[in-house]
């Protein structure tokens, strides 16, 4: 459970303290008050990502130096601070050197907004990043592995763009290191997925009462019997035209079926509305199991869209004991029953305890 939630010189804020409700927060506001900013910083936090930024130094207040984000996370206390150039991490007042040690001890978390769309009407970039998200959260070998690879991409791609002829042995050498990231992203990704699958379809059987059938594969952009190198040893032709890579985890997609028709492309808006929700839904119940503890949900402005069945059915589909925090522009959606908590209103980076 996150509490004591403090920044300082963190995006619009000077400084804000909250005291979070074990149970559910809502931060009630017009648009451009800083309820996102908030539930980012608990983001950053936990997970040293924002899902809304990877520049850093966007996070600290126009005109300071440095920005801090400090909170309790099941009684370990937390602190990131972040300035233009450098980031420090501490837990329970000691510096923490090595991310990989502090997001050891730090919690998950799913994040929630209304670009969850793009999940299904987006590229296929709006589902790696799905499941690069949890995945990390997942595996401690994934992070390294993911940003090895996107590395080694990189160097291959600058050389195949390079020189009027392609240096091909400088390609191949990158090639054989992102072969060898290649085989841990894969592996992790297909074990995320085969843990989402009946997960999704759950979560789905209830956000639609039963009526359809959702399903949802990965899909490698060549064969998984060829290795990355070998397979990119077929491409050259290809490569030469294009000059980037052309096979790869970079280039990975998630295949989604409704009633087995793509569902990218022939859901209706609300269909593929509740597939995102059912997707995020499932990366919060395989986070649970993967984790031990349930994730902290951070929805931004999810719910006002939302018709009551599908209200419901989200908060009741959620782990038992997850902690949420929900932004939202008004409390009309609220139905006291089923949402009791804590209220803050916000106006101009400025809390106010409501209620609870
Ligand atoms: N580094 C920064 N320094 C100062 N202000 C910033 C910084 N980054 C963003 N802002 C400002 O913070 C304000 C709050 O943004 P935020 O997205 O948190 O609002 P919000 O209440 O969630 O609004 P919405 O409902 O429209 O999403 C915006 O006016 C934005 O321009």
């Amino acid at each position: 459970m996150l509490t004591d939630l403090f920044v300082r010189d963190f995006r619009c804020f000077a400084e804000a303290k909250l005291e979070l409700h074990p149970d559910v927060t809502l931060l009630v506001g017009r648009n451009a008050q800083g309820k996102t900013s908030l539930i980012e910083a608990a983001c950053v936090l936990l997970r040293l990502q924002s899902p809304r930024t990877s520049n850093r130094a966007e996070l600290v207040r126009f005109g300071a130096a440095t920005c801090l984000v400090e909170a309790q996370w099941h009684g370990r206390r937390l602190r990131y601070a972040q300035s233009a150039t450098t980031r420090r991490l501490a837990l329970d007042g000691v510096t923490c050197g090595r991310s990989a040690d502090y997001l050891a001890a730090s919690g998950v978390v799913v994040w929630m907004d209304h670009r969850d769309m793009n999940l299904l009407r987006g590229g296929a970039e709006h589902r790696r990043r799905f499941l690069d998200f949890a995945a990390s959260q997942m595996f401690p070998d994934y992070l390294h592995a993911l940003r090895g690879y996107e590395r080694a991409l990189r160097g291959r791609n600058h050389v195949l763009k390079r020189d009027a002829s392609i240096a091909w042995k400088q390609a191949d050498a990158f090639a054989h290191v992102m072969d060898g990231f290649a085989r841990t992203v894969w592996q992790r990704r297909a074990e995320l997925c085969a843990a989402l699958g009946p997960e999704v379809s759950l979560a789905h059987a209830r956000l639609s009462e039963g009526v359809e059938k959702v399903s949802m594969a990965y899909r490698r952009t060549h064969d998984e019997a060829l290795g990355l190198f070998e397979a990119l040893l077929t491409m050259r032709d290809e490569e030469a035209r294009v000059r980037s890579t052309a096979l790869g985890p970079h280039r990975d997609d998630l295949e989604m079926g409704l009633n087995e028709l793509d569902a990218t492309t022939f859901a209706s808006e609300g269909q593929q509305r509740s597939f995102a929700l059912a997707m995020k839904l499932a990366q919060a119940r395989v986070l649970e199991h993967a984790c031990g503890a349930p994730p902290l949900m951070l929805m931004d402005d999810v719910f006002g869209e939302l018709d009551s069945h599908r209200r419901r059915a989200l908060l009741a589909c959620l782990p038992p004991g997850t902690q949420k925090i929900i932004t939202t522009t008004n409390l009309d959606w609220v139905e006291a029953d089923h949402l009791a908590g804590r209220v803050f209103g916000v106006e101009k980076s400025v809390f106010t305890h409501v209620r609870g």
